[in-house]
């Protein structure tokens, strides 16, 4: 099967300090999987390189077999913190923006999914608390008809019932060949839906595994995760 991403000895400086070297990640389509790492591992660069939105990188991206940095916005739906947009922007007017950038935004399908996360489209920026505002932008996120989404820490204000509703939905909000790449602190909440768990470590990919190899094992996906930090706490 072709691969969906396909990441070669890509690495990326800022500031000439380095922050992502020696990158190798191959990803096969129709799988959910975990982007790890401590705070200032690189989680956010790499998904910003993925789609194109951090440029001056060295190595090869492919999502879908597209390299072209156009291509791969296309082809990647990435929702990046609404940052953009100023306090008083309702959610309709993102939605119309959306729509123009977007060729595969799905108006009817954002309406579900906005339904779904009990939020409306008079609703202004400033008066969405940090939780309704990331599920505006994974209602977003999921309304483009995408091969690659890319989740970034999407549940960190989102309160913990309305978060496992929304962790037990995701499956059904993308086709069955779209893989999902989420980063994230934490596994355990997320652990049941994952496929593979990608661990970014020292700059660099530490660990890709599937969760049923780590399983095989007798080990728990979260299990796993925090052996890989034992003994680092000193
Ligand atoms: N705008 C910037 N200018 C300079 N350095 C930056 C900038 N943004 C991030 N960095 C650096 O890049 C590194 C990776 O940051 P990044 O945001 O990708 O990490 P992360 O894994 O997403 O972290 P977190 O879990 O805290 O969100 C960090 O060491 C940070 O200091």
């Amino acid at each position: 099967m072709a691969n969906l991403l396909e990441i070669s000895d890509l690495s990326y400086k800022k500031n000439q300090r380095t922050i992502l070297a020696d990158i190798n990640l191959d990803l096969t389509p129709g799988k959910i999987v975990a982007l790890l790492g401590e705070n200032g591992a690189g989680k956010t660069t790499l998904m910003r390189i993925i789609c194109s939105m951090a440029k001056n990188y060295q190595g090869v991206v492919k999502v879908a077999g597209f390299s072209r940095e156009a291509e791969r916005k296309e082809h990647t739906s990435f929702t990046d913190g609404l940052t953009g947009f100023g306090g008083s922007t309702k959610v309709k007017e993102i939605v119309k923006f959306f729509e123009v950038i977007y060729q595969d935004f799905d108006k009817e399908e954002f309406s579900l999914l906005l339904e779904f996360m009990r939020l409306n489209q008079d609703m202004r920026l400033s008066q969405m608390s940090k939780g309704m505002r990331e599920k505006l932008v994974i209602a977003l996120t999921f309304a483009r008809k995408a091969d690659l989404y890319l989740l970034d820490e999407p549940f960190s204000g989102i309160d913990a019932m309305a978060r496992k509703k929304i962790i037990n939905s995701i499956i059904r909000w993308k086709d069955e060949q779209a893989t999902i790449l989420i980063s994230d602190h934490f596994v355990n909440e997320i652990a049941s839906m994952l496929d593979e768990v990608v661990i970014i470590k020292g700059n660099t990919i530490y660990a890709h595994k599937s969760t049923e190899e780590i399983r095989a094992n007798n080990v728990s996906v979260e299990e796993y995760y925090e052996g890989l930090y034992q003994g680092e706490e000193e």
